[in-house]
């Protein structure tokens, strides 16, 4: 049954592609590509996801991501992914993706894109929704890993609305990309970087400085800095924040510590997303629902959670009214049949 949560209309902005990939998926893929995984079911993937913090989800990510071989696999991923965002109220998503985590083992970055594309056509006449695809450096790599990636891209670049910084976050602090970000801005793209997950404000301060981002994504560690918090808030910065990831690579202890309303309370444009929700344990709408009910969030709370997520977005002026007229709507309907 479709609850408020999923009733509700938003825009997931926080999600790797890659981290939709379902262990049922893995191991069909795994079998379809004849790619040797480690696991000999889907329970014993299952059971693989334990994480202690981000590197040991992301050593289990990236090997899942090996099954990922042809244009098919990547169309299939994305559009079941799709799939799912639409019965969880998602209108306009804008998706992450990370070519090299596929190029460093020799697929091209054509096939992913291709794959991609087809898969966003297919939600966009399927679902009526609208989405964008954003292409994440690997922060891990080194800067000329990445601008290599930025000229492979050069063909579908006016089919990008951004990019973004991901991969194992401490030790890799955003001034290693300073170049290629500005190469990027050049190119009319919009910009990202995971901060504050957990890397220390220091991280954010130089995403907003020196990266020039337009999107802080987690952001979490700034409540460290009530200085960074009044910068933030006062710029009206997006923070798309991940609570069952937080929770899953323990940077928060459960949800009912979550900061996500103290977020709310000091002015920060906090939004809510699900990051790799395959690994994690649940789309968007869980993400919400189990969010609510850990805080005791305030049905307000919600709607200004969703809200944000459409003010976070990469949309037009008018795109923009629409989608917070739609909300409006949804809203109205929902205080009347109170
Ligand atoms: N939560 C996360 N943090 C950093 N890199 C990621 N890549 C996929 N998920 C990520
Ligand atoms: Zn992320």
């Amino acid at each position: 049954m479709t609850d408020f949560y999923a009733a509700i209309p938003k825009a997931e902005l926080h999600l790797h592609i890659e981290g939709t990939l379902e262990p049922e998926m893995m191991v069909a893929l795994a079998a379809r590509n004849k790619v040797a995984i480690p696991f000999a079911s889907v329970e014993e993937v299952r059971a693989a996801y334990r994480f202690t913090n981000l590197q040991t989800f992301l050593d289990i990510y990236y090997a899942g991501a090996d099954v990922l071989r042809t244009e098919e696999d990547f169309h299939d991923l994305a559009a079941a992914y799709f799939d799912r965002a639409a019965a969880d109220g998602v209108v306009h998503a804008e998706i992450f993706f990370d070519p090299q985590t596929h190029t460093h083992r020799g697929i091209p970055f054509d096939i992913v894109a291709r794959g991609l594309f087809a898969a966003v056509e297919g939600a966009k006449a399927k679902h009526g929704m609208t989405v964008e695809l954003i292409m994440s450096y690997l922060r891990h790599l080194d800067e000329d890993d990445a601008f290599a990636t930025l000229r492979q891209a050069e063909p579908w670049l006016d089919r990008f609305i951004g990019v973004g910084l991901d991969s194992s976050e401490v030790g890799h602090p955003p001034s290693k990309f300073a170049r290629v970000f500005a190469a990027s801005r050049e190119r009319g793209l919009k910009l990202c970087a995971h901060a504050g997950e957990e890397g220390p404000p220091a991280y954010i301060h130089e995403a907003l400085d020196i990266l020039k981002v337009d999107r802080i994504d987690h952001g979490n560690r700034a409540l460290e800095d009530p200085a960074l918090v009044a910068r933030l808030a006062r710029e009206a910065m997006t923070l798309t924040v991940c609570p069952l990831s937080n929770v899953a690579l323990r940077n928060v202890d459960t949800l009912a510590a979550h900061p996500i309303d103290r977020m709310l309370d000091l002015g920060l444009r906090a939004t809510v997303h699900s990051d790799d929700p395959a690994y994690f344990g649940g789309y968007i709408a869980r993400n919400f629902r189990e969010l609510a009910a850990a805080r005791d969030l305030s049905r307000e709370q919600v709607v200004m959670l969703a809200r944000n997520s459409f003010l976070g977005a990469f949309l037009s002026d008018e795109a923009l009214a629409g989608h917070l007229t739609r909300l409006d709507t949804f809203v109205q309907a929902g205080a009347k049949a109170d």
